[in-house]
C-alpha cells in the first residue's frame, strides 16, 4: 500500500513539473503572441504608408500593384504566424489539464537504460528541446502502449524496427492536473478504464478513444501499407471511432504534405456528420472535408434532376407496398445496384458511337447559332475510332472558334450599345484608359470612337463568355434525353428479366425530373463516359462509413473516380438495411484481383454484455460477436393491449429509465411514417423531439426517429415502440431490427400490442424479460 502511495505522489509530482513547464511555455508564447498581434494591428494602421500609390502611368500602376501585394503578403504571413502561435496554445491548454495518460518503460535490447515514455495528446519536449516530457500518442514508439502487455515487444520507426522489453504500462486518470487515478496493468488497456469510460452517458456528439484504443483499432489507424482496407466490426466495435483516429493519425503521420482538403469521409447522413464533428477537434486536428455520398453525386449531377435521398429509397421500399409498381421498382433496385448494369451502360456507350447522341441548338438572342443537328453531324463526321469524351473535345474547340467568330459579328449590332450603357463604372474606366493609350495623339472624337469600341467589345465578350463557358462543361449534349434513350429506342443485347417494365417505370420518373437513388450512380457514371476524365485526383484519403450500404455499382464508381486514393471501408454486413448491398459487397467478397486488407472486429463495447447477449442470438451473419464485460439491466419486452396502453407505457419507461439517469432516450421505428404518427400520439403528452433527414444536430432528451437516421449513433437507452411480428417479421427486417437494438448503451425495451418479432423469439427466454 505504502510503495503504492509512493508511486502515485512521484507521478503526482512529475505531473505537477509537466504543468509547470507547460506553464512555462504558455507564458513564453503568449509573450510571442502578442508582440505579433500588435504587428499585426500596426501594419493594418500603417499599411498604406509603404505603399506607393500612383496611377498616372501604365508602368506606375503595374508598380503600384506590386507594392499592394508586397505588403498583403507581409501582412498575411505574420497573421499566419499568429494562427499557428494560436493553435499551439490550444493544445498546450489542453496537456495542462490533462498532459498524458499512458506510460510504459522500456528497455531497448542490448542497452540497460530504461525510457519512460509518457503518451498523451500531443507531444512536449522539456525547455532546452532535448527530451520528450511528454510523446504524441501517434509517434511511432507510442504504439507500444497499444499494442503490447509487459514483456518482449518491438516498434516500428521509419528507419529500423526496436525491439526491447516493456517492464512497465501504467494508465492514468488527470483532471485539471490532478491524479484522479492510476494503474498497472497487465492487459493491453486494462478494463478498469474502459470500463469507465464506456459506463458514461451517451453524448450528442462523439468522443475520441486516444487513451484506451484497442490493439485491433490500432491496427486500423496505424495502416499505412494498404491502398484498400476493409475494416468488418460488429456492430458497436469501434468502426467510426476507429476511422477518426486514423484521420487524425494520417494527419500526423504526413503532416508535411497532407491537408485536411486531402482527406474525405463519407458518412451516413447530416445528423452523423455533426454527431462525430467534435472529434478531431478534441485531438487537435482541424476536421477533413466531410460530406454525404448523396451530396457528392448532387454536386455532379447539378440542378436538371432532383435527386431522391437513398432514405426516400428505403421509405418507399418499407411502406409503399401496395403500390401497382413496387415489384417492378423492387427488380428495377435489385438489377441497377450491380454491375451487370454498369456493362450495359457500357454497351450503350459504344453505341452512341455510332448514332444516337442528343445535342442541344446553342441560341444567341432568339437566334439559333449553332443547330443540334448540325453539331451532331460534326460529331459523327469524326474520325470512327476516336474515344467519345475526346471527340466532345473536338468538338467543343471547334465551337469555341465560330464563337469567336460570331462574337466579332454581334460587336457592330445595335443591341449592344443598349447594353453599353449599363456597364459598370469600372469598365469605363478600363476602356478610357486604353484608348488614350493606344492613341494619345489623336484628337478628342477619334478617341470617343475608339472608348466606344472598347466597350462594344467588352459588352459582347462578357455576353459570350457564359456561353463558351458552358460549351467548355460540354453543355451542348443533351445529357439527359441521351440518358433517357437507354431506357427508350435502344434493345440492349443482354437486357435482364422485367427490362420493359424497368424502362417504363424509369422513363416516368425522369420525364418528371426525378432521378431515384438506384439512377443517381449510373447517370453520374454516364456522364463520366461521355465527358471524359472524372477522376478525382485530389483526394488522398477516402474512407467510407457504413459502408455496407453502398452498391456494388456505387464501389466501383467510387473506385473509378478515386483511382489513385487509398480507401479506407467500414462496415458491418449484419446491418445492411439496403438489401442489395448485400450482393457483390467487398465487405464480404472483394475480387481477388486487387490488394487489400481486412481487419475484423469482434468485440462490441457500446452495449451492455446483456444486450450485446441478447442481439447475438438474431444478428443476420455468422460472425463471432464478443460482449465487452459491462453490466447493466436486462433488455425488456413488454406486450399492451391497445394503443392507449402503450403510449402509457412509453412514458412510463422514458420517466424509469431518466430515473435510472439515461438522458438520451431513442424511440426507434421502422419508417419515418411510423415515427411521425408515433410523434402525433406523444406530442402532448411528454417532451419529444422527431428526428427527420432534415435534422442537423440533436440534444438530449427523447427522440423520435426512424432506424436509418440512428446509424452510426447512440444513445443511453432505446425503445421499440413497436416490436410485433407485422412489423419486424421478413427476413430483410432482420438487419433492420438488429440495427435498431444495436443503438442502446445501457438500456433496451421493446414494446408490442400484437404478437412479438419472431427474432425476439430467436433469443432464449432468461435473455430478456417478459411483461404481459
Ligand atoms: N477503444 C475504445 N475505448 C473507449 N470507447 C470505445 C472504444 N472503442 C469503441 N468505443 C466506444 O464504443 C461505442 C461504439 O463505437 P463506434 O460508434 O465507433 O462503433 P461502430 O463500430 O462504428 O458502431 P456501429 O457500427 O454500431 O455504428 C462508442 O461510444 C465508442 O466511444
Amino acid at each position: 500500500m505504502s510503495l503504492e502511495n509512493d508511486n502515485r505522489r512521484d507521478e503526482q509530482r512529475r505531473v505537477d513539473e509537466v504543468i509547470d513547464e507547460i506553464n512555462k511555455k504558455v507564458d513564453s508564447l503568449y509573450s510571442k503572441s502578442a508582440g505579433l498581434k500588435e504587428n499585426v494591428i500596426e501594419l493594418r494602421k500603417t499599411f498604406w504608408d509603404d505603399v506607393t500609390v500612383n496611377l498616372d502611368e501604365p508602368d506606375d500602376v503595374i508598380e503600384t500593384q506590386a507594392s499592394i501585394k508586397q505588403q498583403a503578403e507581409l501582412l498575411s504571413e505574420i497573421e499566419r504566424s499568429h494562427g499557428k502561435l494560436g493553435e499551439q496554445l490550444k493544445t498546450l491548454m489542453k496537456l495542462k489539464d490533462s498532459p498524458y495518460f499512458g506510460r510504459v518503460d522500456f528497455v531497448e535490447d542490448g542497452g540497460n537504460e530504461t525510457d519512460r515514455i509518457y503518451i498523451g495528446i500531443s507531444s512536449l519536449m522539456d525547455r532546452n528541446d532535448e527530451n520528450f516530457l511528454i510523446y504524441d500518442w501517434r509517434a511511432p514508439i507510442s504504439s507500444l502502449y497499444y499494442d503490447y502487455p509487459p514483456g518482449k515487444a518491438v516498434f516500428k520507426t521509419t528507419e529500423a524496427e526496436i525491439t526491447g522489453e516493456i517492464t512497465l504500462k501504467r494508465q492514468f486518470i488527470i483532471k485539471q492536473g490532478i491524479m484522479e487515478g492510476m494503474f498497472d496493468t497487465g492487459v493491453t488497456i486494462v478494463d478498469q478504464l474502459l470500463q469507465q469510460a464506456l459506463g458514461n452517458n451517451a453524448s450528442t456528439t462523439m468522443r475520441s478513444i486516444v487513451a484506451t484504443i484497442q490493439k485491433e483499432q490500432n491496427k486500423i489507424i496505424r495502416n499505412e501499407r494498404s491502398n484498400l482496407l476493409i475494416v468488418q466490426g460488429v456492430a458497436g466495435s469501434g468502426k467510426t471511432s476507429a476511422a477518426l483516429q486514423r484521420i487524425a493519425y494520417l494527419m500526423y503521420r504526413y503532416r508535411e504534405d497532407l491537408n485536411t482538403e486531402d482527406i474525405v469521409l463519407f458518412s451516413p447522413n447530416p445528423l452523423f456528420t455533426s454527431y462525430i464533428s467534435n472529434v478531431l477537434p478534441e485531438l487537435g486536428e482541424a476536421n477533413v472535408r466531410q460530406t454525404t455520398f448523396l451530396h457528392y453525386l448532387e454536386a455532379g449531377i447539378g440542378s436538371s434532376f432532383s435527386v431522391e435521398s437513398p432514405f426516400e429509397q428505403m421509405e418507399y421500399v418499407l411502406t409503399e407496398t401496395n403500390r401497382e409498381d413496387y415489384g417492378i421498382r423492387l427488380k428495377a433496385i435489385d438489377y441497377k445496384s450491380g454491375l451487370a448494369f454498369k456493362d450495359l451502360i457500357d454497351e450503350f456507350v459504344s453505341n452512341l458511337k455510332k448514332s444516337s447522341l442528343e445535342f442541344k441548338n446553342i441560341s444567341f438572342r432568339k437566334e439559333i447559332l449553332f443547330s443540334k443537328q448540325q453539331i451532331s453531324d460534326y460529331f459523327y463526321a469524326l474520325d470512327k475510332d476516336l474515344a467519345i469524351p475526346n471527340k466532345m473535345q473536338l468538338v467543343s474547340e471547334w465551337l469555341l472558334k465560330e464563337l469567336r467568330r460570331v462574337q466579332k459579328r454581334e460587336e457592330d449590332k445595335d443591341w449592344v450599345m443598349e447594353q453599353v450603357e449599363l456597364l459598370d463604372k469600372e469598365a469605363y474606366l478600363k476602356a478610357y484608359h486604353k484608348s488614350v493609350k493606344q492613341d494619345d495623339l489623336n484628337d478628342f472624337a477619334s478617341n470617343m470612337e475608339l472608348e466606344e469600341e472598347f466597350l462594344r467589345k467588352e459588352v459582347v465578350k462578357r455576353v459570350f463568355s457564359k456561353i463558351k463557358k458552358r460549351v467548355k462543361r460540354f453543355e451542348f449534349v443533351h445529357l439527359s434525353e441521351t440518358f433517357y434513350k437507354l431506357f427508350t429506342e435502344w434493345k440492349p443485347q443482354n437486357a435482364p428479366e422485367l427490362w420493359k417494365e424497368i424502362c417504363t417505370l424509369t422513363v416516368k420518373n425522369l420525364s418528371n425530373n426525378n432521378l431515384l437513388w438506384e439512377d443517381a450512380t449510373p447517370y453520374i457514371y454516364f456522364k463520366g463516359r461521355l465527358f471524359g476524365d472524372d477522376a478525382d485526383r485530389s483526394v488522398r484519403h477516402l474512407l467510407i462509413d457504413e459502408a455496407q450500404d453502398y452498391s456494388a455499382f456505387q464501389f466501383a464508381y467510387i473506385k473509378h473516380i478515386f483511382p489513385y486514393t487509398k480507401l479506407t471501408l467500414l462496415g458491418d454486413i449484419n446491418q445492411s438495411i439496403y438489401t442489395y448491398a448485400t450482393k457483390e459487397n467487398p465487405l464480404i467478397s472483394v475480387d481477388t484481383e486487387s490488394s487489400y486488407e481486412k481487419i475484423t472486429l469482434t468485440k462490441s463495447y457500446r452495449s451492455t454484455k446483456e444486450i450485446v447477449d441478447f442481439t447475438t442470438y438474431f444478428a443476420p451473419g455468422k460472425e463471432l460477436i464478443e460482449a465487452f464485460n459491462r453490466e447493466g439491466r436486462i433488455p425488456r419486452l413488454e406486450r399492451l393491449t391497445d394503443k392507449e396502453a402503450l403510449v402509457t407505457a412509453i412514458v412510463e419507461n422514458m420517466m424509469e429509465l431518466r430515473e435510472e439517469g439515461h438522458e438520451t432516450i431513442a424511440l426507434i421505428c421502422k419508417t419515418l411514417e411510423e415515427s411521425e404518427i408515433l410523434y402525433k400520439l406523444l406530442q402532448n403528452k411528454i417532451a419529444v423531439k422527431q428526428v427527420n433527414e432534415e435534422t442537423y444536430s440533436f440534444e438530449k432528451g427523447l427522440l423520435v426517429l426512424p432506424v436509418y437516421l440512428a446509424k452510426g449513433i447512440e444513445f443511453d437507452a432505446v425503445i421499440i415502440p413497436d416490436a410485433s411480428k407485422e412489423q419486424y417479421f421478413m427476413e430483410s427486417d432482420r438487419t433492420i431490427f438488429y440495427t435498431a437494438c444495436t443503438r442502446a448503451m445501457h438500456a433496451l425495451v421493446m414494446l408490442t400490442i400484437s404478437e412479438p418479432s419472431p427474432f425476439i423469439l430467436e433469443a432464449p427466454l432468461n435473455t430478456y424479460d417478459r411483461k404481459e
